[in-house]
């Protein structure tokens, strides 16, 4: 079964919009595991522009599914809070400071000692280790010997493609994740992932494991409330 874990970042960008706590990110995301999700992600920035810091303290104190934080070991606020939290699991993201999102994938061959060097400390502490990559067969690869656990596939590639062509566009997707299972890496995938695209890839993608999934989630929850938004996502993947 791929798991679904819901990213709360927009909520929290919602409610820093307006200084107070509506809505409330931890009530939200306590209403996500109500609903079925099995999992929370955040993806703190360093300007704590959605989720903030300290959100992440208290988000662990009372999530009750598997917690999954994004970001940039470069930061080492990011790295010191991801070790005092202690997650279910970490994703190493190679954002920029000034990034407006996600835009690619770790180069595992250029950073293959800094992604050793950055993954033994969270490994070391007992967090299970993703990596955020593209789906090109010569990153997959290397990211097999950095000592990660698992892979997420970047699939905003995937979701721009898909409806040109969704053959094509899970073809790279499908190389990369069979590279991956050999290896004998985990495969999450996220970005842009929607009630649209989301059914086919799940469905097409071997071995996945988990997809988290924000933007198009909580846009859609706008017209169909959060408890049936989760109940489609989850139908997404049920296939
Ligand atoms: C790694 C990834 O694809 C997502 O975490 C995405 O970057 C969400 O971050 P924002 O909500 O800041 O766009
Ligand atoms: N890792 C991807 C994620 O958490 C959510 O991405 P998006 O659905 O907000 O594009």
């Amino acid at each position: 079964m791929v798991r679904l874990s819901v990213n709360i970042n927009k909520i929290a960008t919602l409610r820093n919009s307006r200084g107070g706590n509506n809505p409330d990110v931890l009530k939200v995301a306590m209403d996500c595991e109500r609903f079925g999700a099995q999992g929370i992600t955040v993806h703190p920035r360093p300007d704590e522009r959605h989720i903030r810091y300290s959100d992440v303290h208290l988000l662990k104190e009372v999530l009750a599914t598997e917690f999954n934080i994004e970001g940039n070991s470069r930061e080492k606020k990011f790295v010191d809070l991801v070790l005092a939290t202690k997650p279910h699991q970490v994703t190493l993201v190679p954002d920029a400071l000034e990034q407006l999102t996600s835009n690619h994938g770790w180069d595992t061959i250029e950073n293959q000692q800094y992604l050793k060097d950055a993954i033994a400390p969270f490994k070391e502490a007992g967090i299970r280790v993703s990596i955020f990559v593209d789906p090109v067969p010569q990153m997959v690869e290397a990211a097999a010997t950095t000592g990660t656990d698992r892979i997420e596939l970047y699939t905003e590639s995937y979701a721009h493609h898909y409806y040109q062509g969704r053959e094509l566009a899970i073809a790279p997707y499908v190389a990369a994740a069979k590279i991956a299972k050999e290896a004998g890496l985990g495969i999450n995938a996220g970005h842009d992932l929607s009630l649209d695209n989301l059914e086919f890839f799940a469905k097409n993608l071997p071995g996945l494991d988990e997809v988290s999934i924000g933007h198009a989630l909580i846009c859609d929850a706008l017209y169909y409330g959060l408890e049936s938004t989760i109940e489609q996502y989850l139908h997404c993947l049920k296939s």
